[in-house]
């Protein structure tokens, strides 16, 4: 078995509670209130800017240049097309592109600040393939419906499915399966406390936007 299959195992009731949330089940049946969806998208657009930190640090640390290219181009990506996708829909939604972040998003702000302090690839990664797999999971039976919805919930969704961004979760995958094989036991744990860690704060900030994040306007 694959690192990253093993690691996903180990929390198979928090990963599925994440990928079959009833925030995005409405999400892609449009039946979120604006209200849930904008507050959600002020705390994500929180928990984004420790993933682009995350993420450029992980490119940084990455052995290779080919190790590296894939992950700069969905920096890319996130500072691009995701970034502009967030303050088109925020300001669609008629709210702040600014909030006070919740406990849910300090929460998840800290462990990415935490991963990229380690200096420590395999810590990096185990945060970003749980951010981006539980994304491509979730999303991914919702790609057909997403022409059908209103932009800032349909290009949510069509961020999050597809080609291209399953390349990426099978990239960041690839990276932690590939470094798993050289890591001691003790490094194997902590790469492993990391992932389980993720995949709980994941369902956390679901729960918490499902309740509804206060709007910030
Ligand atoms: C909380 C959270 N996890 C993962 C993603 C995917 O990047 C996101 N946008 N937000």
């Amino acid at each position: 078995m694959k690192a990253t299959q093993h690691l996903q195992s180990l929390v198979a009731d928090d990963w599925h509670a994440a990928t079959h949330h009833p925030f995005t089940q409405a999400l892609a049946e449009c039946s979120l209130s604006n209200d849930k969806m904008a507050a959600y998208l002020q705390q994500d657009y929180l928990f984004v800017e420790g993933f682009v930190r995350l993420l450029a640090s992980a490119v940084a640390h990455a052995p290779t240049l080919a190790d590296a290219v894939p992950g700069a181009q969905f920096l890319g990506l996130i500072c691009g097309q995701e970034n502009t996708y967030f303050l088109r829909s925020m300001q669609a939604l008629e709210v702040s592109p600014t909030a006070k972040p919740e406990p849910e998003t300090v929460a998840f702000q800290e462990l990415m600040e935490r991963a990229r302090r380690s200096e420590r690839y395999e810590i990096m990664l185990s945060v970003l393939v749980v951010a981006e797999w539980i994304y491509l999971d979730w999303a991914t039976p919702f790609e057909d419906r997403a022409d059908d919805l209103p932009f800032w919930l349909g290009e949510w969704i069509t961020l999050h499915s597809g080609e291209g961004f399953a390349g990426v979760v099978a990239y960041l995958r690839h990276q932690l399966d590939a470094i798993w094989g050289n890591l001691d036991e003790a490094a194997r744990v902590e790469v492993s406390e990391t992932f389980i860690q993720a995949v709980s704060l994941e369902r956390a900030f679901f729960d918490a936007a499902w309740v509804g994040f206060p709007v910030a306007k």
